[in-house]
């Protein structure tokens, strides 16, 4: 018998989106930042970094890779469930989907966001811009945004083996010393005091991601590499503070300590994105070769069919709850699986706290 995924009717990827050829960079940085006190010099700076790869960010055709892994794991599965994709900042727009879905009779889509961890931006955001897509067109679908998936298997198992095969590409006389820096994109400081239910939760949970794989790759290798949880990315006004070490910084600190090599561990990204293509590999590595100090990087999850099937997983599971039955929830390390619906108040607006959103408890 195949699997039960009612009372869902359609899966929904959200993403961020980004540009596909040089013109679409300045509107796309547009969409990005508009509000938001950005300097217009790191603006520019940004822009360059998208012209030095023609224009064009990895994240929408990674995106469509995903979908089309997606559906093919539905439907090997026997789930024949429609699979949609929508973006908070560049084409196909959450809300052009939205509308789509209305026309095409869905009435209970189940979002998945290709962003892991609690925080304004890769959580409450994207909960705020389901529901203005949902307020915009009529006869929307209800959406649930499924549960943040940092300490799903299906993702810190893609990344553990990504470290084992990044300390492997290290010359063998500095894979045993070997540092690794967990990277993630920076977030000011007061975001990831208001990130989760508690605050901090955007940090914590990094940090048990980063626990989880420093162990796992201990089991693998017999060896406790020294580790470190740094930031790339760092974007706002040079007073606001921002989540630090950068990973720049890191390098060079690790360099003078001596350390004898470094992996990257970008376990901030779902997929190879910008900030992982040019902040790490193009900028850090730059950084490292510099310095004189092995480095690699490690794969993101992409399309690593581990990190598809929890799609699957994520979907079932919430479909039981919502069939009011008991559910199993796979999680590792030391922080449990989170909540479905996001508790009130949790990862708050800084600018706007009253814009509504949707996939909370009291929504
Ligand atoms: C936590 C977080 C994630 C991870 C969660 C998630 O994945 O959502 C993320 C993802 C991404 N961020 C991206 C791009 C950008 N982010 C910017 C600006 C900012 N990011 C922030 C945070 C995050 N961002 C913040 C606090 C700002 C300051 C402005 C604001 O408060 O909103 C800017 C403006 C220029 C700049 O200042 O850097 C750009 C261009 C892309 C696309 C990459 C591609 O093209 O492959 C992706 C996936
Ligand atoms: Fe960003």
């Amino acid at each position: 018998m195949s699997p039960d995924p009612s009372p869902y009717d359609a899966v929904l990827l959200v993403s961020f989106g980004g540009p596909e050829k040089p013109e679409d960079v300045v509107p796309f940085l547009e969409n990005v930042t508009r509000g938001r006190g950005i300097p217009r010099e790191r603006l520019e700076e940004v822009g360059q970094h998208y012209y030095a790869f023609g224009g064009r960010s990895p994240i929408n055709d990674q995106n469509r890779a995903f979908l089309a892994a997606l559906r093919e794991d539905l439907a090997g599965a026997g789930i024949d469930l429609p699979v949609y994709w929508g973006n908070r900042n560049w084409d196909p727009y959450l809300t052009d989907t939205v509308r789509q879905m209305a026309a095409d009779g869905v009435t209970r889509a189940a979002c998945f966001v290709t962003s892991a961890y609690s925080s304004y931006s890769s959580c409450r955001q994207y909960r705020e811009n389901l529901y203005d897509a949902v307020a915009e067109v009529p006869g929307a679908p209800v959406l649930d945004k499924l549960r943040l998936y940092f300490n799903h298997p299906g993702f810190v198992e893609p990344a553990v083996d990504a470290t084992l095969a990044a300390l492997a590409d290290l010359p063998d006389d500095v894979r045993e010393g070997a540092h690794l820096a967990f990277v993630t994109h920076s977030i000011p400081d007061a975001m990831n005091d208001g990130s989760g239910p508690e605050s901090g939760a955007y940090v914590e949970q990094h940090r048990s991601v980063m626990t989880e794989v420093v162990e796992r790759v201990r089991q693998e290798t017999g060896r406790r590499h020294p580790h470190a949880l740094v930031y790339c990315s760092r974007s706002g006004a040079p007073h606001v503070p921002w989540l630090e070490p950068d990973v720049n910084d890191h390098l060079a600190q690790l360099h003078a300590d001596g350390a004898p090599a470094v992996v990257m561990v970008p376990i901030g990204f779902v997929s190879d994105h910008m900030e992982v293509v040019y902040d790490l590999d193009t900028e850090a590595l730059a950084t490292a070769e510099k310095l004189g100090l092995p480095a690699t990087r490690a794969a993101t999850a992409g399309l690593d069919p581990r990190l598809v099937a929890a799609v699957r997983d994520l979907l079932l599971e919430r479909a039981a709850v919502e069939r009011g039955e008991d559910v199993a929830r796979a999680s590792v390390g030391g922080y449990p699986a989170c909540w479905d619906r996001c508790p009130v108040g949790c990862c708050p607006n800084p600018r706007a706290p009253e814009r509504p959103a949707l996939a909370g408890a009291d929504t």
